[in-house]
């Protein structure tokens, strides 16, 4: 067996590249969508700066593990697609076994800090999350059904849960009414992806709604989800959770995402369509963001 030093290995560059596997700009946005959930879980006040932070790291942790598992399990059907063949583990850079010890490594420290520095809940809630992605979506859901973003999206829409549960030690009704937010977001966050990605995703034998339904369907769920998404973010202020501020912001943003889904709708093109998602990314920071501003800042 050939051995490396350490300036062979080239550690730089291996950092880059396991950085990458983590997907640091979708966990991001997940990431802030956890403290959020934090943040609003306390009705007066702020929540103790020590969970915060060892929650967010906890949670930040087990995330980019999830990533990189699914980075690991799709690296042939990541190299048939333009979008994501970059990517180390499709252009096969790194090897199972070291993608397995560094998805470990990460995941078991942040489990680990979730159960003792957090809570118990938070922990067994994350590893849920970290099995929804990792396994039922991307192994069972992704490669056969149309469905697989819809029912994937559960584990996408936790983290506000999983910061609600880290403060509380429970789950709410409130905390439940913003994983409703991101379940209902999820499918035009994605479809409209998928629309301007469709030869890519047909390449990879994938079934995205666009490839099974075809555009005019896909646009047309586009729509309808974006509707239900608008009924669904009136709810905070409809049980009093959140306020006039958080009820401006969600009308006018979701009023502009409805624009959007509509316009695609009547007339598609690829740019509308990365419009649309862009948008979407702009959309949920925004609505997450409104909603502690609101927290704050009560009128
Ligand atoms: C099953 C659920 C989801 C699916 C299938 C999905 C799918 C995708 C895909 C395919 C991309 C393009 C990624 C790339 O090219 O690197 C993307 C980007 C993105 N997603 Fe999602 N997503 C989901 C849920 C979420 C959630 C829950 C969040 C955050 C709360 C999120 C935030 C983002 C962000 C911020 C980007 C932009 C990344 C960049 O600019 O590089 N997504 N998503
Ligand atoms: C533990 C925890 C908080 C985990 C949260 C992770 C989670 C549920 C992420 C969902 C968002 C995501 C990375 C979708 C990518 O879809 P894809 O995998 O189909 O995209 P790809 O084609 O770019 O691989």
């Amino acid at each position: 067996m050939k051995t490396l030093t350490l300036e062979q290995y080239d550690v730089p560059r291996r950092l880059r590249q396991f950085s990458v596997l983590t997907k640091p700009r979708v966990n991001t946005l997940i990431v802030f969508c956890a403290m959020i959930g934090m943040f609003l879980a306390v009705p007066d006040g702020l929540p103790g700066a020590g969970v915060v932070l060892a929650a967010t790291v906890g949670i930040a942790l087990v995330a980019g593990a999830a990533a990189a598992m699914n980075c690991l399990i799709e690296q042939q059907i990541d190299a048939r697609m333009a979008r994501t063949r970059a990517r180390p583990t499709a252009r096969g850079e790194l090897g199972t076994g070291e993608i397995l010890l560094f998805a470990g490594v990460l995941g078991a420290v942040g489990l680990w800090i979730l159960y003792v520095l957090v809570n118990p809940l938070t922990m067994w809630l994350t590893l849920a999350t970290f099995v929804g992605y990792a396994v039922v979506y991307t192994v069972f859901l992704k490669p056969k059904t149309p469905q697989n973003i819809v029912i994937g999206g559960a584990s996408g829409a936790m983290p506000p849960v999983l910061g609600w549960a880290a403060v509380t030690g429970e789950v709410s009704a409130d905390a439940l009414l913003l994983f409703l937010i991101i379940f209902a977001w999820t499918p035009p966050h994605f479809w409209a992806l998928a629309l301007y990605r469709t030869a890519d995703y047909a390449r990879a034998g994938l079934p995205m709604l666009p490839v099974t339904h075809g555009s005019k369907f896909t646009r047309l769920s586009v729509l309808l989800y974006t509707c239900i998404l608008f009924g669904v973010t009136l709810l905070p202020f409809a049980t009093r959770m959140s306020g006039l501020l958080y009820l401006a912001s969600a009308v006018v943003l979701g009023g502009i995402f409805l624009r959007y889904a509509w316009r695609l709708y009547v007339s598609y093109s690829d740019k509308l369509s990365q419009q649309t998602f862009r948008y979407s990314i702009l959309y949920l920071s925004s609505l997450f963001a409104a909603l502690l501003v609101d927290h704050y800042l009560r009128f």
